[in-house]
């Protein structure tokens, strides 16, 4: 088994059930078994500014999988619970992008770990601290990458709640 954290996201209502159901199907997957559930956060969007706000967390897993595995995993979810590409880093049910697995690096055409725009995430890094905050990326610690967010980055990380487990 090897361990993998993984980002969820939200925008499109009802935005906590499509959460809620993402991370009840990772928990019900063959080969991953849920590990921590972070908070969950009301987060200002990034990227393309004219959506609603998300919901975002992060889970740890620990998985059989190989990483192209955990990436089929995730999108068969993404899938199931009705994501549509429409816009780059538009509106979607759910997302899940896999942040970290153990301490692989790849870089092929459908998978780079750790995931290339992590570190520059309030919307991730604020979770992933929660529940990892000495897991090292690129020689740094997750709660030192936190650091260098401005404030405006992480006050646009708010505490919305828990998931109902
Ligand atoms: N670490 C990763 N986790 C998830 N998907 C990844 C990863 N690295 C590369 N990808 C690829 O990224 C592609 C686009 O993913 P998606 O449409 O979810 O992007 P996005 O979530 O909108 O944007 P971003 O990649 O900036 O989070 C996926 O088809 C997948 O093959
Ligand atoms: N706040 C927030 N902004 C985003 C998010 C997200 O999950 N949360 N996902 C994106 C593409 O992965 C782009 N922008």
């Amino acid at each position: 088994m090897k361990p993998a954290w993984i980002a969820l996201g939200s925008n499109i209502q009802p935005k906590e059930v499509y959460l809620q159901q993402a991370v009840q199907k990772l928990a019900d997957s063959r080969n991953i078994v849920l590990k921590q559930v972070s908070t969950v956060y009301e987060t200002e969007p990034v990227g393309y500014e004219e959506q609603d706000q998300f919901l975002n967390l992060v889970v740890e897993v620990d998985t059989s999988l190989t990483p192209q595995e955990l990436l089929r995993a995730c999108q068969e979810i993404e899938q199931e619970l009705g994501r549509e590409r429409v816009i780059r880093w538009g509106p979607r049910t759910v997302d899940l992008d896999i942040l970290l697995y153990s301490n692989e690096n790849m870089n092929i055409e459908e998978l780079i770990l750790p995931h290339p725009r992590m570190h520059e995430r309030a919307f991730v890094l604020v979770p992933l601290a929660e529940i990892a905050p000495h897991l090292t990326l690129n020689g740094r610690e997750v709660k030192e990458w936190l650091e260098t967010m401005t404030a405006e980055e992480v006050q646009g990380v708010r505490v919305w709640g828990s998931l109902h487990r």
